[in-house]
């Protein structure tokens, strides 16, 4: 809940506004109260000659109320305009500020249900009623102390049935602080069943299971109806709880101030002003109980958010890595995903500077996870991995991915332009763009298009190929010119030839440290590479040059004469 009180403070001046405009409002209101007791006493009394008066007054209270009216609602969108823009921005950037593993802790539906439902229910249930429950608060005080002026009877009576009017339904609130919750947690699962369903549209379509799909769905749209249903139930139960004492005070009121007016203690117009009066008193009533409790429900809410918010506290970046100069080593690294198997063992190696490097073993063995450690995707191993006798975990991220880019099998496009998924939307010329696009191997793409580098990709590159996706990806890691490139199966959507001429023109370059995790073992590639690392079970069992590795007749041997239709 302390979270939520940090964001709805950040624009104290338009908090404190919109106090003061729901003031305004309140004021406005009650002076309409006193007018309407004027107005009947005028009347009653033949008071002609005030007639004219109270028409100036009339006229310009409704002027008043109006602007009143106005500004308050001025105030209140810029406010809430800002707050829950800030409450948005700063949660999306936590979770894009979170590291790999800190992120895929949680289903990706879980942060966009935070930022689009959850947001939604503390705007509608917190910060809305923040301001009713003060505007109530107000309400209720200011009448109260005029009432108390004309009949300390009646505030008595109101008192005692307003206390016991808050006590009796607040006991719900715990209830209702769950059931939001359950709400919550239901809109949160339907939206990442969603995201799931819609990214697995061509499974669902070539396995012919829509039936299956469509029930799956139907549970979850059940869960998220039926808690809201539970919520409304409790909600109904506490508003009518808060009706009955409001219609006890409200019916209390009316015969308290009709027998003062028989008695002729006071007059007809000052009982219109107590009955009115008692409006502004029984209204707050009424509604704080239910909206307090509405406040109070979102506090679980704010407490998973928290939860999901939170980052491990291993930020350990204190050192620059201006340029890699020497090597990047790696000594006893172990690694597991889960404790009952590790996925690297023990594993040390050293990467050269400018030197080009071939992983290769069986599916499984641990090339991808090495590589993500290089990357620093996982900061929890044991052994130590360093680059020019810095420790990777201390580097400060900028310099590190300044030197290091990793391209993986599948590349992430954004919906924009060739040239802005190369570049990613940094200040970098068009000429070099298309220079880049040269030595990555998609001029003739950027050539047959008729926008060329301009043309956009659609979602997630849906209109381009696999291997055209995979050709900007190296684009994209060659424009910054980064020392360290890493390849993970980078080449498998592209033929073999394609793919020879991409790694081999990588080979070429000689300001470059090449990392290439590959499953295809194709002789006229592998004989270009420095050192070939070759895995299994998360060890590293051979390495060496292709010449050595064959001569070696050993498990390297085996895999390239099983793959040797291919790489003949
Ligand atoms: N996020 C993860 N959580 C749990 N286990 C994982 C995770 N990622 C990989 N593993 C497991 O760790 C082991 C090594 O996986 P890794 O992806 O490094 O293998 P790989 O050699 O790259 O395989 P491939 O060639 O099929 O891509 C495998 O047994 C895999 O099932």
């Amino acid at each position: 809940m302390k979270m939520l009180w940090k964001y709805v403070l950040k624009y104290k001046l338009q908090f404190i506004s919109r106090i003061i405009t729901i003031s305004l409002v309140t004021l406005a209101s009650i002076a309409f109260d006193f007018l309407m007791g004027f107005i009947v006493d005028i009347f009653a009394n033949g008071h002609t000659d005030k007639f004219l008066p109270i028409t100036i007054i009339s006229i310009s209270l409704i002027v008043i109320m109006f602007l009143t009216e106005y500004l308050d609602g001025l105030v209140m969108s810029n406010y809430i305009k800002n707050t829950v823009n800030y409450l948005r921005t700063d949660i999306f950037s936590k979770i894009i500020n979170k590291d790999i593993k800190d992120f895929s802790l949680d289903n990706s539906g879980k942060y966009i249900s935070i930022l689009y439902n959850d947001i939604k229910l503390i705007e509608d249930s917190f910060l809305n009623n923040i301001f009713h429950v003060i505007s109530s608060l107000i309400s209720f005080t200011l009448s109260l102390i005029v009432l108390f002026t004309i009949s300390p009877a009646i505030v008595l009576f109101i008192t005692v049935f307003g206390i016991l009017g808050f006590i009796i339904p607040t006991a719900l609130s715990k209830k209702l602080v769950v059931q939001k919750n359950e709400y919550s947690k239901s809109l949160e699962e339907i939206t990442s069943v969603t995201k799931d369903l819609f990214s697995g549209f061509e499974v669902i379509k070539g396995f012919n299971i829509s039936n299956k799909i469509n029930s799956v769905f139907k549970n979850s749209s059940n869960n998220v109806e039926s808690s809201k249903r539970k919520c409304s139930i409790l909600e109904s139960i506490v508003k009518g709880f808060s009706l009955s004492f409001s219609v006890t005070i409200y019916l209390g009121v009316l015969l308290v101030g009709g027998y003062l007016m028989y008695n002729k203690d006071i007059s007809i117009g000052t009982a219109i002003i107590i009955i009115q009066l008692s409006t502004h008193i029984v209204g707050p009533v009424k509604t704080s109980i239910s909206l307090t409790n509405q406040i109070k429900s979102v506090s679980l809410i704010a407490n998973k958010i928290e939860t999901i918010l939170e980052v491990s506290s291993d930020d350990l970046e204190d050192t620059n890595l201006v340029d890699f100069d020497e090597a990047i080593k790696v000594e006893n690294l172990s690694f597991e995903y889960t404790s009952d198997r590790k996925a690297l063992d023990k594993i040390n190696l050293i990467f050269e500077k400018n030197k080009k490097y071939a992983i290769v073993g069986e599916s499984g063995c641990g090339k991808s996870t090495l590589i993500k450690l290089l990357m620093r995707y996982y900061n929890d191993y044991e052994g130590s991995i360093s680059i020019d006798d810095n420790n990777l975990k201390s580097i400060y991220s900028s310099d590190l991915y300044k030197n290091m880019s990793m391209i993986q099998q599948n590349v992430f496009m954004f919906d924009d332009s060739i040239k802005e998924n190369i570049k990613l939307f940094s200040n970098i010329s068009d000429e070099k763009v298309l220079k880049t696009c040269k030595r990555a191997g998609i001029s003739n793409l950027i050539d047959r298009l008729p926008q060329g580098i301009n043309s956009l990709v659609g979602e997630n590159g849906n209109k381009l190929s696999g291997g055209e996706k995979q050709r900007i990806a190296i684009a994209r890691a060659l424009i910054n010119d980064t020392k360290i490139l890493i390849l993970d199966e980078s080449t498998s959507a592209l033929d073999n030839e394609t793919a020879y001429n991409l790694e081999s023109s990588l080979l070429s370059l000689d300001d470059l440290t090449l990392i290439v995790v590959t499953h295809k073992l194709i002789k006229n590639i592998l004989i270009n590479y420095d050192e070939i690392i070759v895995m299994k079970d998360g060890l590293i069992i051979e390495k060496g040059s292709f010449d050595y590795l064959i001569e070696l007749k050993g498990y390297f041997y085996s895999l390239y004469y099983i793959q040797s239709d291919d790489s003949k």
